[in-house]
């Protein structure tokens, strides 16, 4: 039976279950529940703070997890990134008063306050930078109000909670996270669960692409058909089917939702009619 760790709290929480559910996996009813069997699926469910996934993945008794590639690197743990999966997107900044640096160059001697200890040490360690690291478990914005550090280091997303402390950011960012499928590295599945953590792969995948494209379908006389193919050229090629009305043919191909509507646009423009967009719920590719 395939192990996997799944946020419990937090912003990786909701969407990372709400991905697994679009995938077919069975989840908990209820945000107590620690850990769940999904026997039709043969696969059990951990929840576990995101923060400890990576050491719980790193040390074997978990095949995989689902968590912040922040919290990864933080971690130090023996764990890699196997598959992005576009939600709890972030970059991880320096922020201060305005006026307090420039870069990270300027924060020699300075006290920096983060939860993401591990990256921030590591980051000023290759800058060849001599700061002190204070540790707080969250709303770090308030640090540097209170006389904690002078900067702090922390994940943003908006930029709503540094504004709201008037606070800016300086400096290149630090990293771009998102939420990340891991597994220990240099992990060596037998065969059998190797083809498990597999199929668990390309479902999520499947999942990536149902939200990222939809079906188009479409009727266009055949002098149009190289100029609308061009327009949707779809994953491998369009479906062609010829039209009972001769000179006509039906078109079929996945686009990427973002541009459906202009795609629908241009293809009108050149004469293309009966254009329908239609969701994907599901998809191996
Ligand atoms: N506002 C946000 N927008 C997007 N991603 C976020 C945001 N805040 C945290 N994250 C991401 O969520 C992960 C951190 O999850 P974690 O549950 O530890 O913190 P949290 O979401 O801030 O919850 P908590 O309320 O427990 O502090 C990291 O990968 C981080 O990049
Ligand atoms: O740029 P923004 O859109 O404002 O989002 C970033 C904020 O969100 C998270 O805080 P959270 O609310 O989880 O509180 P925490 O600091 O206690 O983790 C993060 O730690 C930042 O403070
Ligand atoms: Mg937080």
């Amino acid at each position: 039976m395939l192990r996997i760790a799944v946020p419990n709290k937090g912003s990786l929480s909701g969407p990372a279950g709400e991905m697994l559910h679009e995938a077919g996996y069975q989840q908990r009813r209820e945000s107590k529940e620690l850990r769940i069997v999904d026997p039709v699926n043969d696969v059990e469910f951990f929840y576990l703070r995101p923060r400890d996934i990576a050491i719980y993945v790193s040390s074997g008794q978990l095949d995989i997890g689902i968590t912040g590639r922040d919290l990864l690197i933080d971690s130090g743990a023996d764990a890699e990134e196997i598959l992005p999966l576009g939600f709890a997107r972030s970059t991880f900044r320096f922020a201060s008063k305005p006026g307090t640096a420039n870069g990270v160059e300027d924060l020699k001697g300075k006290t920096v306050a983060t939860s993401y200890e591990g990256i921030v040490a590591g980051h000023l360690a290759d800058n060849g930078i001599e700061a002190s690291v204070v540790h707080l478990d969250g709303a770090v914005e308030t640090a540097i109000e209170l006389g904690v550090a002078e900067v702090i280091a922390d994940v943003v997303e908006t930029g709503t909670s540094l504004r709201n402390a008037g606070l800016e950011v300086f400096g290149e960012p630090i990293m771009k996270s998102e939420a990340v499928v891991i597994r220990r590295t240099g992990a060596d599945a037998d065969e059998a669960a190797e083809s498990k953590v597999q199929q668990f792969l390309r479902r999520l995948q499947g999942v990536l692409v149902a939200r990222t494209y939809v079906m188009m379908d479409y009727d266009c006389r055949v002098e149009q058909l190289e100029k609308a193919v061009a327009l949707t050229p779809g994953l491998e090629s369009p479906t062609v089917s010829p039209l009972h009305n001769e000179g006509w043919v039906a078109v079929r191909a996945m686009v990427p939702a973002k541009e459906a509507q202009r795609i629908m646009d241009d293809l009108y423009d050149i004469g293309a009619r009966a254009i329908l967009t239609t969701a994907i719920h599901a998809c191996r590719l």
